[in-house]
């Protein structure tokens, strides 16, 4: 990739632009708001000049409600080879595109991301070209999202040093609800308790008040976008949290009662309600390179021909097998290559098996 225009030069679009500028990738940068636009280019995002013709990538960083109209706006202008955006939620700006009658030859070349990593500040002011590094950037290729496009997207990825994984954009919805929504939902409620309370009790906060509600500082209105985009699942989450608060005020009444038995029970509540949090903790991974995981690697033969990374992912997700990373050899001079597919070490066999049987070559 050579060329690229981030259209959005926010926290997210600023933040990726630098990191593309870094690695040699000339950044044309468009924003509504032209101020945005200028700090960015003034921070060494890129520069605010018309391409002035088709560039290699155009990527997306706009808030999730204006995805689809954007996209749509440059796709009919051919502004780019390959098109991405980064909204937090994907099956709504998919599902918009196609129902503004995108030409489907043309949206073949949009492939719909999100990096699992940013801030609770929005705007240029607060981008880092560091921000997704050791992250995970989702990738939610469609069936027939042209291969070329998936690679310009890891292509970024690497730029950007975060860990592609590669999912369907429906399974995506459903995974932030849970990892990012419901705790944004949470974090915001424990903070509006702050509100209105006694100065005294608030002039005691410690680092555990600021690690619960951080993310409480961000922006509403992006919020409101991104909980339009996935309400049901979020309210069943909060729906399922709020049995466990009732659970939890059940055992605490139990701890006030003046019989002893009584207080027992509500010890072993708490404590049964302490340790599945203990164990859901355990469960949340550091950042890669932090802990390195030790995945399989499964070798898979392609030829050139459009679509062929694109199938492979779903039929991947189709066995439903998570892709951890992914890395593409091509053989020069030849119709071929070779995609290696790292997996979790118990996912690898059932893939193996999964894909020979949709008529994938392995190399062994
Ligand atoms: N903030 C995060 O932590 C985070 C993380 C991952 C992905 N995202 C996604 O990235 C996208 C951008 O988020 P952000 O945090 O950078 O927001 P931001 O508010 O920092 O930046 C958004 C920028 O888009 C511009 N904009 C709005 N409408 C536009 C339009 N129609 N055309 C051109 N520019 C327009 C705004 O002027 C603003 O500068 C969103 O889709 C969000 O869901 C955000
Ligand atoms: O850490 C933060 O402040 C974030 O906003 C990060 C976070 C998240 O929930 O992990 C928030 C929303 C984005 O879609 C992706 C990342």
């Amino acid at each position: 990739m050579r060329t690229a225009l981030v259209v959005g030069t926010g926290l997210i679009g600023t933040s990726l632009a630098l990191a593309l500028t870094r690695r040699g990738v000339t950044v044309h940068l468009v924003d509504q708001d032209t101020d945005a636009a200028r700090t960015a280019a003034s921070l060494g995002a890129g520069t605010t000049e018309s391409p002035g013709g088709t560039v290699d990538l155009a990527i997306v960083a706009v808030p999730p409600a204006y995805v689809a109209g954007t996209l749509a706006a440059l796709l009919r202008a051919d502004a780019a080879h390959g098109y991405l955006d980064v909204a937090s939620v994907k099956g709504g700006p998919r599902r918009e595109l196609e129902a503004l009658g995108t030409d489907p030859e043309r949206l073949r070349r949009y492939l719909g991301t999100h990096p699992m990593a940013g801030r609770e500040r929005s705007g240029p002011l607060a981008a880092t070209a560091e921000l997704f590094e050791g992250s995970p950037w989702v990738l939610t290729p469609a069936r027939d999202t042209d291969t070329e496009v998936l690679n310009q997207a890891l292509e970024l990825v690497a730029h950007c040093r975060a860990v592609p994984v590669v999912m369907d954009g429906g399974a995506h919805d459903s995974a932030v609800a849970l990892v990012s929504h419901m705790p944004q939902l949470v974090s915001t409620l424990v903070a509006a308790r702050l509100e209105h309370a006694d100065d005294t009790a608030v002039r005691l906060c410690g680092q555990g008040i600021r690690d619960v509600t951080r993310i409480a500082g961000s922006d509403p209105a992006m919020w409101i976008d991104i909980l339009s985009a996935n309400p049901g699942p979020v309210a069943d989450l909060l729906d399922a949290l709020g049995e466990d608060l009732g659970e939890a005020v059940r055992v605490l009444r139990l701890l006030e009662s003046a019989e002893p038995a009584r207080r027992a029970e509500g010890a072993q509540g708490v404590e049964r309600l302490l340790r599945r949090g203990n164990a859901g903790r355990a469960r949340v991974p550091g950042k890669h390179g932090s802990t390195p995981a030790a995945y399989e690697t499964i070798a898979v033969l392609i030829s050139d021909r459009p679509g062929e990374l694109a199938r492979i992912f779903a039929d991947a997700g189709r066995a439903g097998v998570n892709i951890e990373d992914v890395r593409i050899e091509h053989a020069t001079g030849q119709q071929a290559g070779l995609v290696q597919l790292s997996v979790a070490p118990e996912a690898a066999s059932g893939l193996a098996a999964a894909l020979r049987e949709r008529g994938w070559s392995l190399r062994a």
